[in-house]
Formats: structure tokens, C-alpha cells, sequence
């Protein structure tokens, strides 16, 4: 279940005269995803997605929908925010957040092999150079200061060891946010949540990243890790695939070489983009915010995740 705020074609079609896509002519919600409200809208000028934003608001949108409309500009495959016939991309309808944006071609791929992972590596190295000058900032929303707020409202429900586990994991990486390391590491926006539900593919072809609204200004490598950790292992164990693992590092290393302190900063890195996952689904599945709604993730994933990143020594970045 998804469309949280429904839209009929009566309504839409007002609505889409501010802009130059001609007449629309159908309009139906997507069931998938759990943050917002979305639809597939076709036009005369072709077919689009509308998202209504449920909890993101007129203030926080900017960042996410200009680095959309920036990278898309760069030849980054995203859907490109379409602007109405004054240039705006942020809108409103139903008293939400709206905007439309370009529809990607094809599906998410649920059992991704090495060609998958080479590609997603190849454009996420893209997209962070593309990055590199775009204007906005804004730190990633579930980063270490989330971090921080968010483990002490949870570790009264969890068992004594597994909250000793998560409070050692947490001071961990608030010292190595103190080194002079961490500050080394290239940074810039990042999406900070791609999984491979965040990917569409036509068939073995990339067609584009999406979903960016947990994006934010991190570290590249804490991009990288967050997508190794879902992209590359068995969903089963989390067990990293080696095949996996060296077809996407290899694919981004050619575009964007990665540095001396990166190789130096992943195990913390791949531990910590394991912990940020961990803290989340645990914050969801504890503190539901719409307990009717929401199916929340399994926590224990990405816990059985961080205790093999801590026990076993990282992938190789660099062969
Ligand atoms: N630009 C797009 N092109 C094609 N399909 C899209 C696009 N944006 C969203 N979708 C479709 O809508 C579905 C839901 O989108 P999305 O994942 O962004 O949902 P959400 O509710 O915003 O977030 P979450 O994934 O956190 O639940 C996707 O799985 C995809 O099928
Ligand atoms: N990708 C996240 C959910 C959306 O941010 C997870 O799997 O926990």
C-alpha cells in the first residue's frame, strides 16, 4: 500500500495545464514504496512519475529536487524534476509537496549479478564527480548526528548485550569522526540509500538512479559502502560475494580512483554504513511512526551485517 494521498484525473488536469506536457490522459498509483505518495501520469508528451512528499517538506525538498535536476543536466541517469512553463520544479497539490519527474524505463533488480553491480558502480563514481559543484548543502539526514539522537531512544528495548554492541559500534565511529582521516576523505552529495530498490534496470541496462530523498553531503566511500552492503552479499547471511564486490569496486575505481585514505578508512566505513541501516530499522521497527502502515524492515539484517564486517577483514578497494 502507498498512494497515502489519493489524485484522480479530475484533479490532475487542471493541475498539469501550468505545464507544457499537452493534455493528461491517465493517472494511476504505484503500490510499491512507503515514504510517499507516487504516480504514473500519462501525458501527450509522454509518461512521467508524480510524487506527492508525505513527510519531506516545501523547505527540505530544494536540496533533493535541484541535485536531481543538477546531475540529470550532467548525464547522470535520474529522473529529471520537469519544470512548469515558469521554471519551477516544486509544487503543490492537495495541500502536499508535489513535483513530476521523468519516468525510468524497466524495474529493479532483485538478484543482482556482476554486470549489475559494474554498472552501479560505474555510475555511482560518475555521480559524485557530477556532484562535485553543486551549490546546495546539506548533511546527510542519517548521519552520525542521527546516529547520536537516535541509539539512546532505542536501547531500552533491545537485550543487554546487543545494546552494549551498538553503543561500543556507535562511540567507534564517533572516534573515527574525530581523526584526522575521516576529514581526509573525499565528500560531496551523496544518495546515501542505494539499495537495490533505488535502481531500475531495462533488461541488464542501468536506466537510472531514483528515490534520493535520504541524500545528503557525506563521504563518497560511505556511499559505496552502503551500496556494497546491500548490492554485493547473499541477502541471506550478508556475506559478502567477492564476484559482486569486485565488479562494482573495479567499475568505480576506473572512473574515480579511490585514494591511499580510502583504502585506509573502509572497514570503518563499511561497518558504519552497516550501523547507520542497523539504527534505522531498529528506530522503525520500534518507534513505528504509522504502525497501520508501515512493514518494517528486519533489523537483525543489518546487525548479522556489522558483526561480519567487524569479524572479517574488508574487500580489497583496490586490486
Ligand atoms: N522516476 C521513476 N521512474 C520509474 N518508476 C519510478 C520512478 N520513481 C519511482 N518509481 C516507482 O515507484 C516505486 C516507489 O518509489 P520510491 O521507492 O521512490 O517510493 P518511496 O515511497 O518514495 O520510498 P521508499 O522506497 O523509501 O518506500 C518504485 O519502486 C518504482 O517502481
Ligand atoms: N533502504 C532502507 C529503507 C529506505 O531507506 C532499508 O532497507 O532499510
Amino acid at each position: 500500500m502507498a498512494v497515502f494521498t489519493p489524485v484522480s484525473l479530475q484533479d490532475l488536469t487542471p493541475w498539469i495545464s501550468s505545464f507544457s506536457l499537452g493534455s493528461v490522459s491517465n493517472i494511476r498509483g504505484i503500490s510499491s514504496g512507503i515514504e510517499n505518495s507516487n504516480f504514473f501520469v500519462s501525458t501527450e508528451k509522454g509518461e512521467y512519475v508524480l510524487t506527492l512528499f508525505e513527510k519531506l517538506t516545501f523547505d527540505e525538498l530544494p536540496f533533493y529536487l535541484n541535485l536531481m535536476q543538477h546531475l540529470a543536466r550532467k548525464g547522470i541517469k535520474v529522473p529529471a524534476p520537469v519544470p512548469d512553463k515558469n521554471g519551477r520544479i516544486l509544487h503543490s497539490l492537495h495541500g502536499k509537496p508535489a513535483c513530476l519527474v521523468t519516468k525510468l524505463v524497466g524495474d529493479w533488480q532483485p538478484e543482482p549479478e556482476a554486470l549489475h553491480c559494474a554498472q552501479v558502480g560505474d555510475m555511482m563514481a560518475k555521480m559524485h564527480l557530477a556532484g562535485q559543484d553543486y551549490s546546495l548543502q546539506q548533511p546527510n539526514p542519517r548521519g552520525l548526528e542521527w546516529w547520536k539522537k537516535t541509539v539512546p531512544l532505542i536501547l531500552s528495548y533491545l537485550p543487554v548485550k546487543t545494546s552494549f554492541m551498538l553503543q561500543d559500534e556507535l562511540r567507534f565511529q564517533e572516534e573515527f569522526a574525530s581523526t584526522n582521516l575521516y576529514w581526509k576523505l573525499y565528500r560531496g552529495p551523496i544518495h546515501a540509500d542505494l539499495f537495490r530498490n533505488n535502481v531500475m534496470f531495462d533488461s541488464t541496462r542501468l536506466t537510472g538512479f531514483f528515490d534520493f530523498y535520504f541524500a545528503g553531503c557525506d563521504s563518497w566511500l560511505f556511499d559505496v559502502a552502503v551500496a556494497i552492503n546491500d548490492w554485493c552479499i547473499d541477502p541471506g547471511t550478508g556475506e559478502l560475494d567477492s564476484v559482486r564486490v569486485r565488479a562494482f569496486l573495479d567499475a568505480y575505481h576506473a572512473v574515480r580512483p579511490f585514494t591511499l585514505d580510502e583504502c585506509a578508512a573502509w572497514k570503518t566505513i563499511l561497518r558504519g554504513a552497516a550501523l547507520r541501516f542497523w539504527i534505522s530499522r531498529l528506530y522503525d521497527f520500534y518507534l513505528p511512526r504509522d504502525a497501520e502502515i508501515l512493514t518494517p524492515h528486519d533489523p537483525c539484517h543489518f546487525e548479522r551485517i556489522l558483526r561480519l564486517r567487524i569479524a572479517q577483514p574488508a574487500p580489497e578497494l583496490v586490486l
